[in-house]
This record gives C-alpha cells, sequence and structure tokens, in this order.
C-alpha cells in the first residue's frame, strides 16, 4: 500500500517520531481562473514546498531555517492542513492527517497548533484577550467528555467502616481528570469528622455562603463535606457531597461548574502561566506590549493543551530585549507540558537559543539538516555557510571560519533554476572535469552564458553607442569589445576571455546559438542533477560536494558532465 492510499484511521508509527513528514508539496497555481483559461493562458505553478521530508521526535524542537520567500510558512501551514498539500503525506502520531476526517480530525486540530508571527495582527482588538484565548475552548466545546470512558471511585477509609461507604461519580468527571486506560480513577477519602474538622467545615459553610466556586477549598488543598461525623474529600477541582444516614454513607462527586465557568478558569490559569495575570482577563490587545501580546498568543495556542506547535517567526516582530523573554518561555513551556515544535525563523540565532536540530531551506527544499551545534560548527552546505555570515561568531574558531557572503535574492518559485537550486548564488558551483577555472572566473563565464541563453545583452544599444565615437576600424570588433566591457568588470584569463570574446562576436552576428554553443563546455553538474539529501547520513547535504544518494551519482555518471574531483 503506498502512502496516499493509506487509510486515516491506521495509527502506525514508523518509529516513535510523532511528526513524519514525506514529500510535502505545495505549488500554488497563478493564472488559474477561467478567464485565463478562456485567454489560452497556461497555469503557473509557485513551487513554494518542493518534496520536504523529515521527522520530528517527541519533545523535540527542530529549527526550520532559510530567507524570507524560501517556503517555511506554506510548509507550516501545509503540515498543519491549513493548506492543502499538492503532493505527499504527513503522519501525525501515526496517521496521515490529510486524510483525518470527523472526530479524528477534529483531535488533529486539537493537538497541533500555531502561534503566529506578528501579535499585532493576529488578535481581533474587538475581542479582549480572555476571550481570545478562550475561542479554541468555545470552538472544540472543551472540556470534552467522552462517553466511553468509566469513572470510578478509589476509596480510602479512616474510622469509617468501608463497607457502608457507597460512593457516586458523575459520568463526565473526564473533563477534569484525565483517563487511564479508558477510566477515570477519583480518590475520595472518607474519615470521621474531629473537632476541628467540624470547626473547619462550619467555616466553610460560611464561605460557600458567599462564594461556592472559588473559597470551598482548604489549606491541603482537597475540597471537603462533612455530615455530622463523616468527613470526606477529594482533589481540589472535583465537588464533593458526603450524607450520613444511619449507618451508611452516601458520598457524591460531581464537577460543579457549568462548561463556561470551567473554561474561564483554564483561561486565568493559562494567562497565570504564560506570565501574565489573570486580572488581565477583560483587557483588550491595545492595552499590551508586543511581547505581551504574544504570550496572548502562546496562552491561545496552549489552550486546548496540544502536543505539537508550530512557532512561526514567534520572535520576529519583538524587541531585541523581549525576544529572550519570549524564547526562555517558550523552553519553560516545552519543559512542562512536553511539547513538540516546528520553531520556522529566518534568523539563526533564534534558532540556535533553543532548537535541537535544524533544517536548512531554500527555494522550496531542505538543503541541509543536522543536530543544531553541527549546523553551527560544521555545516555542510554552502547555502547554511552562508547564512551563518549573519550570525554573530561565538568562539574563535568560528570566528576565524573564511566564507564568502551570500549575493542576490533568492529566485522565483515558479521557474527555479534547474539542478541545485542554489547554484546561480553559490559561490563554490563545481566546473567540469575539462575546464581549468578559479571559481570567480567560472561563475563570470556563466553569468554570460546565461544572459546569452535569455537573449539579455543589448547589441544595438551597444552599437548605437559606437555609432557616436568617433573611432575607426572594424564597427563589429568595436561593438563586442564595449559588450564584453560592460558583461564583466574582472581580468579574465586565456583561454576562457577569448571564448567568452568568440560567443559576444556571435551575439554581433545575430548568431545566438553559435554563442550558446561557443560556452557550452562550461556547463556544471551543478545545473544538470539536482543534489539530494543522503538518508542514511547522519548529517545530509543537498550538494554534490557531500555524499550523495546512489540515485544521484549514477545521474551524475551519465550526464555529459562530470565533477572534478580536484574542486571537491
Ligand atoms: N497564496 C499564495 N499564492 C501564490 N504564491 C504564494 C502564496 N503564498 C505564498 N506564496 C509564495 O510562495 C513562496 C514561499 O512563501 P512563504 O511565505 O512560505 O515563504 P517564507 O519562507 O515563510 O517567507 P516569509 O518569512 O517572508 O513569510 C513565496 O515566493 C511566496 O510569494
Amino acid at each position: 500500500m503506498t502512502d496516499t492510499e493509506e487509510t486515516a484511521g491506521e495509527a502506525v508509527p514508523e518509529d516513535g517520531s510523532l511528526l513524519q513528514v514525506r514529500n510535502l508539496t505545495k505549488y500554488f497555481y497563478e493564472q488559474d481562473t477561467l478567464l485565463d483559461r478562456l485567454f489560452g493562458e497556461e497555469p503557473v505553478a509557485v513551487r513554494a514546498v518542493d518534496g520536504l521530508d523529515f521527522d520530528i521526535e517527541r519533545g523535540e524542537t527542530l529549527g526550520l531555517v532559510g530567507e524570507s520567500g524560501c517556503g517555511k510558512s506554506t510548509a507550516g501551514e501545509t503540515l498543519l492542513r491549513l493548506q492543502q498539500p499538492t503532493d505527499g503525506v504527513v503522519r501525525f502520531d501515526g496517521q496521515n492527517v490529510y486524510e483525518l476526517a470527523s472526530a479524528d480530525l477534529d483531535r488533529f486540530r486539537r493537538n497541533a497548533q500555531i502561534v503566529f508571527q506578528d501579535p499585532f495582527s493576529s488578535l481581533d482588538p474587538r475581542m479582549t484577550i480572555g476571550e481570545t484565548v478562550k475561542q479554541p475552548l468555545d470552538v472544540h466545546d472543551w472540556p470534552l467528555s467522552d462517553g466511553e470512558v468509566d469513572t470510578e471511585a478509589s476509596v480510602t477509609t479512616d474510622g469509617i467502616d468501608p463497607d457502608v461507604v457507597s460512593v457516586s461519580i458523575a459520568d463526565d468527571v473526564d473533563k477534569i481528570v484525565p483517563p487511564e486506560d479508558g477510566t477515570v480513577t477519583v480518590q475520595v477519602e472518607v474519615s470521621e469528622n474531629s473537632e476541628e474538622g467540624r470547626a473547619d467545615d462550619r467555616r466553610a459553610d460560611d464561605r460557600r455562603a458567599d462564594d461556592r466556586r472559588a473559597d470551598d477549598r482548604r489549606a491541603d488543598d482537597r475540597r471537603v463535606d462533612t455530615d455530622g461525623d463523616v468527613r470526606a474529600s477529594v482533589q481540589e477541582d472535583l465537588f464533593i457531597e458526603v450524607a450520613a444516614n444511619g449507618d451508611a454513607v452516601d458520598v457524591t462527586v460531581t464537577i460543579d461548574r457549568s462548561d463556561d465557568e470551567l473554561r474561564r478558569e483554564r483561561v486565568e490559569w493559562l494567562l497565570d502561566r504564560v506570565g501574565l495575570s489573570e486580572d488581565q482577563f477583560d483587557r483588550y490587545p491595545h492595552e499590551f506590549s508586543g511581547g505581551q501580546r504574544q504570550r496572548v498568543g502562546i496562552a491561545r495556542a496552549l489552550a486546548l493543551d496540544p502536543e505539537f506547535v508550530v512557532l512561526d517567526e514567534p520572535t520576529s516582530a519583538l524587541d531585541v530585549s523581549v525576544q529572550a523573554q519570549i524564547l526562555n518561555l517558550l523552553n519553560e513551556l516545552q519543559a512542562e507540558f512536553g511539547l513538540t515544535y516546528l520553531l520556522i525563523s529566518h534568523d539563526l540565532s533564534v534558532i540556535r537559543h533553543i532548537c535541537d536540530r535544524v533544517a536548512v531551506m531554500y527555494l522550496g527544499e531542505i538543503v541541509e539538516i543536522a543536530p543544531s551545534e553541527e549546523i553551527f560548527t560544521q555545516p555542510q552546505h554552502p547555502y547554511t555557510e552562508a547564512l551563518l555570515e549573519s550570525v554573530p561568531r561565538v568562539d574563535t574558531d568560528e570566528r576565524d571560519r573564511d566564507i564568502e557572503t551570500l549575493s542576490g535574492d533568492v529566485p522565483s518559485p515558479r521557474d527555479p533554476p534547474s539542478g541545485c537550486r542554489f547554484r546561480t548564488r553559490c559561490p563554490v558551483v563545481i566546473p567540469p572535469e575539462s575546464v581549468d577555472v578559479d571559481q570567480v572566473s567560472y561563475r563570470t563565464v556563466l553569468s554570460v552564458r546565461d544572459r546569452i541563453r535569455d537573449r539579455d545583452i543589448d547589441v544595438e544599444g551597444a552599437r548605437e553607442l559606437v555609432g557616436q565615437e568617433a573611432s575607426v576600424g572594424n564597427v563589429d570588433e568595436r561593438v563586442t569589445e564595449r559588450i564584453l566591457e560592460r558583461l564583466f568588470d574582472v581580468e579574465l584569463p586565456e583561454p576562457h576571455r577569448e571564448r567568452v570574446k568568440d560567443a559576444v562576436e556571435a551575439v554581433v552576428d545575430d548568431d545566438w546559438e553559435r554563442a550558446e554553443s561557443e560556452l557550452s563546455a562550461y556547463r556544471s553538474i551543478c545545473e544538470v542533477v539536482s543534489p539530494e539529501l543522503h538518508p542514511e547520513a547522519d548529517h545530509p547535504a543537498a550538494c554534490h560536494r557531500r555524499k550523495q544518494p546512489s540515485e544521484v551519482r549514477t545521474a551524475v555518471e551519465n550526464a555529459d558532465v562530470s565533477l572534478d574531483e580536484t574542486n571537491t
């Protein structure tokens, strides 16, 4: 059975990972309206996410890093099923999330949440922050009671014959007490009531008259009720009533609050847990700072007690001084609630602060994935090396690294470069064996060649300029020289300058095909074969200079170009 044929109900994780992503692909189609089709326009695919493979272990934080526009947010949203994938499978706890329906889908939606980048626009200004955090609880009808769950009492007695005690537990206590193996067990203690207990009981009665919900609690954090000589207690968030009738003792345990009251209690607890205060429940977002608003966003994401949270640039809209506080909070919450995170960020210093492993993304693809420290100390992909240039150095070894910085913009995902997508900006493109050339000259020749391919050389403009000059001699030769001057400003060594000159002469002759063939010998394996992540490598990098899967090596061998081993 293939991944796509898999049934939603199957819960068979391949290993212990919480999340398994296989070939996750998301294309957006432009020029795809009815009108476009009427006018004969072809749909254009924006390849935002193009075949991602990774796992996230339980309790782990995986970082997804890359420049703006490389597809990080689309990946995060697609794996949460906020966007429909074009292809691929995401298994959460062994289940294919794209095939989930009804109750399974609801469970996934509760279990997998997102914190958005911008705490200013992600909160509704008309809702109080309490309402904002409470909204997912309302939408999912929290707290949930499962009719299949059994309830039972575990009764301990002191001075009371256990045989005379009868305990009734409300069916819906699983809204508060989590079941284990399909059963909720409530610990009930029944004992003789002491003088001290009676006094407490009278005080509790007085308080109950004022506010039963909030104050009916004793110092030992248990709910207590007494009747005559009998005292019964249960965990503090449940309500207990005891009735001593002759020799019989009847104990009833209920929840005693409406769902709405329970939701409010949870929101107050969450606000407190993220460093805000329950008193702020009725305040509006505009009364809060950016950091506080992001705390609200985090409380909201945690409202339904998820296992997995996508953190999409959670600190990039915040002042640097506040960023560390939010990252520390996320760390604490992860430890407290056993959360698993996917942290999306363009900022490697944020990634370093919090991630166990890092996946580096470029133009819709993962180009390197490894434990966080290895990414920072032994980057394998030239793109990762270039990204690291923007991060302040931590130790001397790293300070001494000698790496060229990243130039230019990320190419359009509408028409990504062939082969290695990074090769148009890569400082270490591999030349063919037959071409002995330094990297700067090689990249210069390639850029001339690409302009010839794109017919992007203005011969007429050069002719006009030459026509205005008062020089003598062959016009075409002067036009060629003029174009060469404009195309590059480095001194190209021979024979490369001569070859480029021949190509430009062909352009001036208006023979673009001959021009292309003059430079065809410069074709790099990087533009012919796509490098891949080796599935068995500990630290895979999608670069021809690194260990490649056998199918890539075969494609390289079969290609018309071969790797120059001296450059690897
Ligand atoms: N709805 C859409 N329609 C068409 N193209 C889209 C759509 N959403 C995103 N894209 C394109 O997909 C590519 C990836 O965008 P995405 O927002 O996922 O990148 P990113 O790495 O998260 O960048 P940023 O940090 O700037 O959000 C971009 O080129 C973007 O323009």
